[in-house]
């Protein structure tokens, strides 16, 4: 792409590019900090390898026009093909097998799949409220999410307990997962202390993807030789046709599949309910009104599945969480012909361009002039109504948008309804929010102290 009137940080050194001011670990953190203000459009160059950005409203609404551009499989993307292949996530959309698992895994989203992960869902958020009632002291938010998440997309989409409210540790595949993800993000960096290090992690990178694999073979296994009706994730790889033409996932597309689930219905929900609760425990008055909600549409009672969407507050502390912080922080296009974009930049066909999404979700000529303020009433219908379509992206857009949104945000909503029917909290005041990045974001460190509600208590005795 021609990128001669794109503007980039001052300072661009001759090899290194833009490399000075840049934390290869926090690689979104540092492109917020590189892109301030420099428009909606913005390009970043390392060893000759240089990547555009756009973060403006308008150029966004372009960019997500499937007319004009598809989802772009980039570096970050392409070197995770290394642990999952062609699944979902990772397919190139012309890979025949992007559109035959697409068909096949979406009635495991429907409505009345729905419904039935409610049970499932309910039942690991007891496991969450049991290891809290027991709790002496502050708990891990991200880490406890984590297992909260973990365990919910296992017995849903695998029927498989991964017993992590059982553990102190973590899983060893959460190990291995966190572990493969690091290492592929670092494997896109070309510096060569970089690389050096890198080197003697390639061994247990392999040993990373084979433990992964193996658990994932072993449950594969374990649903082939005891059957069942299942119509979950794993029911339906293992037993239906694509609807049109009756084609069957193979068995390497199915373990590609299962793996991209567990870590795709995981990790993003983790960050997005840890996220929503570092903030509601910033601000008091907004967690009163969230806590209000639970108890006038929930009361005490065990919610059932038609009352999770009810509590439309507490989806909009959700929302507005992620758009501070979208867990899966952006995305990638490119363009299906030779075009224009926002009447002044020439692509060609295949030239590609970012979304940071924190960036897209704090453009101040949408969400106004402080962004950063965290207000989930930005997400009252008629606010929503007034602002362009393309304005909030978090589970990104057109046909390769997230497949388990609807899953994410029951899950979620639940969550945090019981967290707040059951709980106060008490946070670190001295906390600074820290933002660890892998393949998505999570706040580091961040701990509460659960203590059961006193109406809670009386109920439970
Ligand atoms: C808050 C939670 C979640 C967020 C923020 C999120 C975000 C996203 C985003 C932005 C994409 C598009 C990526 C791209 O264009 O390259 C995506 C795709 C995907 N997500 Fe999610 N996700 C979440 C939860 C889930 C859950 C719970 C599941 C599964 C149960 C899931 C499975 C997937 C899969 C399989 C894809 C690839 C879809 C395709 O390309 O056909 N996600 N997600």
């Amino acid at each position: 792409m021609d990128t001669t009137a794109i503007p980039h940080r001052p300072g661009r050194l001759p090899v290194l590019g833009d490399l000075l001011g840049t934390n290869v670990r926090e690689p979104l953190q540092s492109t917020m900090r590189a892109g301030a203000g420099l428009g909606p459009i913005f390009t970043r160059k390392f060893f000759g390898l240089e990547i555009v950005f756009a973060s403006g409203i308008d150029l966004v609404t372009e960019l997500n026009d499937e007319s004009r551009f598809g989802k772009h499989v980039g570096l970050g993307v392409e070197r995770l093909r290394g642990v999952v292949g062609d699944g979902l996530f990772t397919a190139h959309t012309r890979e025949p097998n992007w559109r035959l698992a697409h068909d096949i895994l979406q009635p495991a989203f429907s409505a009345e799949a729905m419904r039935r992960y409610h049970s499932m869902m309910l039942e690991v958020a007891g496991e969450l409220t049991a290891a809290w009632d027991r709790a002496e002291g502050p708990v891990d938010v991200a880490a406890d999410m984590t297992r909260l998440t973990l365990e919910t997309i296992g017995l849903a989409g695998f029927g498989y307990r991964f017993g992590s409210f059982e553990r102190a540790e973590r899983h060893p595949f959460v190990t291995a997962m966190i572990r493969a993800l690091r290492f592929a993000q670092l494997d896109n960096v070309k510096l060569p202390f970089v690389r050096r290090a890198l080197a003697g992690s390639r061994a247990q990178n392999q040993a990373d993807i084979e433990t992964m694999t193996n658990l994932v073979d072993e449950v594969i296994e374990t649903r082939r030789r005891e059957g069942g009706e299942a119509r979950d994730l794993l029911g339906l790889m293992l037993t239906e046709g694509h609807p049109a033409t009756g084609e069957r996932l193979d068995p390497v597309n199915i373990r590609n599949q299962a793996i991209t689930f567990v870590v795709a219905g995981h990790e993003t929900t983790s960050g997005a309910l840890s996220f929503a609760l570092y903030y509601l425990t910033r601000h008091p008055e907004l967690l009163a009104k969230a806590r209000a909600e639970v108890d006038s549409v929930w009361g005490d009672r065990e919610p059932a599945f038609g009352d999770v969407a009810k509590l439309r507050y507490v989806r909009r502390v959700l929302d507005e969480a992620m758009r501070l912080w979208p867990t899966a922080p952006g995305y990638s296009r490119e363009a299906r012909e030779d075009l224009v974009l926002g009447g002044k930049y020439p692509m060609r066909k295949g030239d590609s361009i970012i979304v940071p999404l924190p960036m897209l979700h704090r453009d101040p000529t949408v969400w106004g002039p402080d962004p950063e303020k965290f207000d989930p009433d930005r997400f009252e219908p008629a606010a929503v109504r007034k602002r362009p379509a393309q304005a909030y992206k978090p589970f990104g857009t057109g046909e390769r948008a997230c497949i388990g949104r609807q899953f994410a945000l029951h899950e979620a909503v639940l969550a945090l309804g019981i967290m707040l029917q059951r709980y106060d909290f008490e946070a670190d005041p001295a906390y600074e929010l820290k933002i660890v990045e892998s393949l998505t974001l999570k706040p580091s460190g961040f701990t509460v102290r659960p203590r059961i509600r006193e109406r809670a208590a009386v109920l439970a005795s």
